[in-house]
């Protein structure tokens, strides 16, 4: 197989873009998020250890992973039980793969870009052991840090989320700064010109809370104009609801993949039960 410049097989896969809009036609715009937080564990009749954070997620992938058109295991909530936990996402991510469920590692990783080839290396390339089919990203050491990333993605047929407006109150106090050419409003635009031209959609997604309000058409920023997958967290524990989402999103909605966690999981361990939750969460987004 022919090797690219950094030593990779050469794209195999359909370029990630295009396998979410299949998999969002098919399935819906819902994605799980995998958080094995102690308190879920423990409601869970689980112990607060590897072996109770295998279960879990495993039971997750097994319950809803045909509904849902992506899972996102939620990095920190591994790495807290180290190399043990690791070792369950690595796990984690090889059955998602064998399953056909797309996944996005919530690592929110962000470097110098010598270091953020080690992260791309860790989540993108084909063959490490937590690759994963797209990996979230934190921009604040400057967008071009994060070019590896972007490359290794473009090259593996993988994909990123960018965060650009995030879910939690305290982002405002660094994203809406610089009012009509807002931190944010320029990371939406380099994350445009990522995506120009590629169709059905781009493979550089943007992350925007459904919590946002008005902050999209406060900042003057044109979502639609991105052509990205938008990961929108924000439903069910931090209050947002499916309409929010229409309303905040307007055009650009088509594109966005709603992300909730805690009020799917909290519905386990039965698996009936977590299916029933992500139907109904299903159920609350308003068709595009
Ligand atoms: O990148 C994310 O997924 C993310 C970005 C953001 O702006 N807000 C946000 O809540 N998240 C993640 O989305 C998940 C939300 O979980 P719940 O609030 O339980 O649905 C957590 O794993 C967060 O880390």
């Amino acid at each position: 197989m022919p090797e690219d410049q950094a030593g990779n097989s050469a794209r195999r896969r359909a370029p990630f873009g295009a396998r979410l809009r299949a998999a969002m036609d098919a399935r819906g715009p819902l994605c799980v998020g995998i958080d094995p937080h102690p308190g879920l564990l423990a409601a869970w009749g689980l112990n607060d250890d590897a072996a109770g954070l295998e279960h879990f997620s495993l039971t997750v992938l097994e319950a809803v992973g045909e509904r849902a058109a992506a899972l996102k295991p939620q990095v920190a909530l591994f790495e807290r039980h180290g190399s043990a936990g690791i070792a369950v996402l690595e796990k984690l991510l090889a059955a998602c793969a064998e399953s056909d469920v797309l996944t996005i590692a919530d690592a929110k990783r962000g470097d110098i870009g010598s270091t953020m080839a080690a992260y791309a290396d860790a989540w993108l390339r084909e063959g490490s052991p937590l690759a994963a089919d797209s990996v979230t990203l934190s921009p604040y050491l400057g967008y071009e840090s994060l070019r590896p990333a972007l490359d290794l993605a473009a090259a593996t047929g993988r994909g990123v989320f960018v965060l650009g407006l995030t879910s939690n109150p305290e982002g405002a106090s660094v994203q809406h700064v610089g009012g009509d050419r807002s931190v944010a409003a320029r990371i939406v635009d380099a994350v445009a010109a990522e995506n120009a031209g590629e169709l059905p959609l781009g493979s550089t997604g943007l992350v925007v809370g459904a919590t946002v309000g008005t902050a999209l058409a406060d900042l003057g920023i044109d979502l639609e104009a991105a052509n990205a997958p938008i990961l929108a967290p924000g439903l069910g524990a931090q209050g947002a609801t499916g309409r929010d989402l229409q309303s905040t999103f307007g055009g650009a909605y088509r594109n966005v993949l709603a992300t909730s966690s805690r009020e799917i999981l909290q519905a386990g361990p039965d698996k009936a039960s977590l299916q029933a939750a992500a139907e109904r969460t299903l159920e609350g987004l308003p068709r595009a």
